[in-house]
């Protein structure tokens, strides 16, 4: 939304982005590109319109790439789009953007408001950098204010790339629909191994135990997921805590990838020491020498 100043009185001018462009009162269409994507069921022009969208569609993936690929270690903190200032969910979002700007994260959200609202706060106030993932919807409401770098997605399944490949961990809120399609997504990606050593952490035990306690006594006992899936992810209220499971998943990851370099490093040397000198002339290769030499 825009503010305009009508009669001495402040109103909000309705707003919509669509990649560079913005779309204001009449000009915004009455639908989203994902619903036109998604709800599209004529079969006339189908073909060229859905090839035109897969330009955009790299476009989307482009720009994100492009604009963050220079961040620094960030983390994606998602929850309820839906909670206010003075809630304990509020609070608790606000002390995690802050614990992760303090251990010199960069803190990734939606950009909407409610729990991506108090981490972005919460981070920013802390001198950390927020980022806000926004997504195109029929009620657009823009960035939250406290955002430093934003990207406005048409894509939900672009945005959620952006989300997993720019972040080192996902902490998790509670939140409804939306918060649940994320960390499902997350857990789904570790399961099945397309991302490796990702932590996940749940924070608002109060409101995760119940679906914990399901994930355990339904989908594990009825084999659904294995025992060792329920520890892909972790819970906790304590955002010190929180942030010192990333910090230490993250220094596990390094040493690995560390030491997995120098394995490889060494197997390439003692491959090229035992290789057999090749035949020919040859610079590197030592002069031949005569007996009378010896
Ligand atoms: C519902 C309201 C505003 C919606 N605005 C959003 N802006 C950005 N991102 C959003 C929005 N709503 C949902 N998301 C994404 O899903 C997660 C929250 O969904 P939930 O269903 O509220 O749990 C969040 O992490 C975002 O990535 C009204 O003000």
């Amino acid at each position: 939304m825009a503010n305009g100043n009508v009669n001495g009185r402040s109103r909000r001018t309705p707003e919509r982005h669509q990649g560079a462009v913005t779309l204001r009162r009449d000009a915004i269409p009455r639908s989203t590109e994902d619903q036109r994507l998604l709800d599209s069921r004529e079969r006339a022009d189908w073909k060229t319109r859905d090839a035109w969208r897969a330009l955009r569609i790299l476009s989307e993936f482009v720009e994100g790439f492009d604009t963050l690929a220079e961040l620094p270690p960030a983390v994606s903190v998602f929850g309820s789009a839906r909670v206010k200032p003075g809630t304990r969910d509020w609070e608790l979002a606000e002390r995690v953007g802050e614990a992760l700007a303090q251990a010199g994260y960069a803190v990734i959200t939606g950009g909407g408001p409610g729990v991506m609202e108090a981490a972005n706060k919460g981070c920013t106030e802390a001198g950390g950098m927020s980022i806000g993932l926004g997504i195109e919807l029929p009620f657009e409401q823009g960035l939250n204010e406290w955002i430093e770098l934003g990207i406005d997605f048409r894509y939900f399944f672009v945005r959620k790339t952006m989300f997993v490949k720019y972040a080192q961990a996902f902490v998790v809120l509670p939140g409804g629909f939306g918060t649940l399609d994320e960390l499902f997504e997350a857990l789904t990606l570790v399961q099945t191994k397309k991302v490796t050593r990702f932590p996940v952490v749940l924070m608002g035990s109060w409101y995760w135990q119940g679906l914990i306690d399901w994930l355990r006594d339904t989908m594990a006992a009825e084999g659904k997921i294995g025992p060792e899936d329920l520890n892909l992810f972790c819970l906790t209220d304590d955002p010190i805590e929180a942030v010192n499971h990333i910090v230490n998943a993250d220094a596990e990851l390094q040493a690995e990838q560390e030491a997995a370099f120098a394995r490889a490093a060494a197997a390439q040397q003692a491959a090229a020491q035992a290789a057999p000198v090749p035949e020919g002339p040859d610079a590197n290769r030592p002069a031949p020498r005569f007996e009378a030499e010896a």
